[in-house]
């Protein structure tokens, strides 16, 4: 590697992402897949998603491919079918439905982004931060809130504390940011502040196999 050109270290060996299966309808969002895609390069984190090349996940794991990293799609048989989910770029893991997917994405992963994205980005988000809430795991959950497309998603949050649903330690799981560089560089940061209901142990063989 040439001098100057070192690449930055992180303690993040694998990251995974979730994100539209839809390109968005601002330039903005597909450039946040392609650059949160070389800052994971940059860093040397292999990228775990949901498989497939369409929308910003086809961008985000051709950006990190190309680049020379490592790309796990984690694709449960039913989506295969390359008019579903087109041809996917690196290493292919066929699970046998959506629950197993979530289980081998969260199992292979020390951290979580959410691009922008729609139900099935928001439903995978709120799962991974339910267990981090649990006790399930404790990695850091991030959200790299493009163009403010997050701000109302995270004005429900802070409602939802105000209101005595969500407590405010728990409230901390959720890291966000605009860019790719300063989300990556607060979940480095992050610490969990919340209360959890059972022991990662405890739940290791309920929920991640
Ligand atoms: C049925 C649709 C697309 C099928 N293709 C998909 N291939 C792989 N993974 C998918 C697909 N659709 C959704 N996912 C997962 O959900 C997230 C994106 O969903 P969103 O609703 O577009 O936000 C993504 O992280 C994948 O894990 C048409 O949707």
């Amino acid at each position: 590697m040439e001098r100057g050109n070192e690449m930055k270290l992180s303690k993040f060996k694998t990251i995974c992402v979730f994100c539209g299966s839809s390109p968005g309808n601002k330039t903005s969002y597909k450039d946040a897949a392609i650059e949160l895609g070389r800052e994971l390069v940059s860093r040397n984190i292999d990228l775990v998603y949901g498989g497939g090349s369409i929308g910003l996940m086809g961008l985000i794991s051709q950006a990190v491919y190309n680049g020379g990293g490592h790309v796990i799609g984690v694709i449960p048989k039913t989506l295969m079918p390359r008019e579903l989910t087109g041809e996917t770029v690196g290493e292919v893991k066929a699970v046998a439905d959506m629950h197993q997917r979530k289980a081998e994405m969260a199992r292979n992963s020390d951290a979580f982004i959410a691009l922008p994205g729609g139900y099935g980005t928001l439903e995978e988000l709120l799962e991974v931060i339910t267990w981090a809430q649990l006790g399930i795991h404790d990695k850091p959950v991030g959200l790299l809130n493009v163009d403010g497309y997050y701000n109302s998603f995270l004005s429900f949050i802070d409602n939802a504390v105000e209101e005595g649903f969500i407590s405010p330690t728990a409230r901390h799981i959720i890291v966000s940011a605009p860019t790719p560089k300063e989300l990556v560089k607060n979940m480095e940061e992050y610490f969990p502040q919340h209360e959890r209901v059972a022991s990662k142990l405890s739940w290791e063989s309920e929920q991640l196999d």
